[in-house]
């Protein structure tokens, strides 16, 4: 469980955070949110014990990131923009080289299961700056979980992957959260990637937090408002069907303004009475929709 409250931060005269509040259950995969310099790496630096807040205090299991920095590097893997790898020195010398810095036990063997983890074991023996984007990227995670972590801090984890890169990412770290309970916490300013991997998120803008939960909360206290757009065969004489605003956006398709999700199945009902439906989709249930909803609110 990771506990923050009311974390200040300037560098300079420049208030970076000022007064993040925020909590994370143990063992979920946590999305912290927000635009280019809105605070996300300098959390995670503050959280890792690197740099020192001005005010407020934060806990990681027990422990507090301004006395027990150690502890705290001890028991998580983090993945920044620079990764920290020997561009001269191939895959497996750099996880060879870390797992002794960590005091890794049975070294090879752990190395050669996160090699074959990562489908890097047949380029083990390459100098890593001959590696592509996406490999570094492997052989970065590789090395932050060498010592095994309860925690994985993630900064921009999948900036300059192609999709089959970022798919692979994302699949790995949903498997790691299951198969070892792993807290992992992702800093992201891609939305879209991380609407199906995290449990909860954090949306962040100019160093606070305008808003936190999971999925199902967020969408509860923001899309006040569901746009469904169905294929159907429905003739439109108003711009209201059943009691709803409707809009036809072309021969087939007509978008729907509905108060919740509850109301769906009823008006489908009624127009199934009348005519087909080939498919329906909800237009503004994605993330980003979300999150432009909070922003939007807090901006009013
Ligand atoms: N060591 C530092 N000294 C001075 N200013 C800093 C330092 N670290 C960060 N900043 C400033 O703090 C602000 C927030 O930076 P930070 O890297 O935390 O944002 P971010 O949300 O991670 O951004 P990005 O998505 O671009 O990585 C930026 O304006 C940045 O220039």
């Amino acid at each position: 469980m990771i506990t923050v409250n009311n974390i200040h931060k300037h560098f300079g005269s420049q208030a970076v955070l000022s007064g993040m509040s925020f909590t994370v259950k143990k063992g979920s995969i946590v999305g912290l949110l927000g635009p280019n310099g809105s605070g996300k790496t300098t959390m995670i630096r503050l959280l890792n014990g690197v740099i020192q807040p001005e005010q407020g205090t934060m806990e990681i299991n027990g422990f507090n990131p301004l006395n027990d920095g150690n502890v705290i590097r001890q028991m998580s893997g983090i993945v920044t923009e620079g990764a920290g790898l020997y561009h001269e020195m191939s895959g497996e010398d750099n996880l060879l080289f870390f797992s002794q810095i960590y005091g890794v036990r049975k070294a090879v063997k752990r190395v050669n299961e996160l090699l074959k983890d990562f489908d890097l074991y047949a380029h083990r023996k390459k100098k890593v700056g001959t590696y592509s984007t996406g490999m570094k990227k492997r052989l970065a995670l590789a090395k932050a979980l060498l010592h095994k972590p309860k925690l994985l801090f993630l900064d921009e984890p999948t900036n300059g992957l192609d999709p089959d890169g970022i798919r692979d990412v994302m699949k790995y770290l949903t498997k790691l959260n299951k198969t070892e309970q792993i807290t992992i916490i992702i800093c992201s300013h891609v939305l879209r990637q991380l609407e199906d991997i995290c449990h909860s998120y954090v949306f962040m803008e100019k160093g606070t937090v305008l808003a936190q939960g999971t999925r199902q909360q967020l969408e509860k206290d923001f899309l006040t408002d569901i746009l469904l757009r169905v294929e159907t065969g429905l003739k439109l004489d108003s711009t209201a069907y059943f009691g709803y605003p409707a809009e036809r956006v072309n021969e087939t398709a007509i978008i729907f303004t509905l108060p919740s999700k509850n109301e769906i199945s009823p008006l489908l009902n009624e127009i199934l009475k009348e005519t087909w439906i080939h498919s329906t989709t909800i237009e503004n249930i994605s993330l980003e929709s979300i999150y432009f909803e909070v922003r939007r609110r807090n901006n009013e």
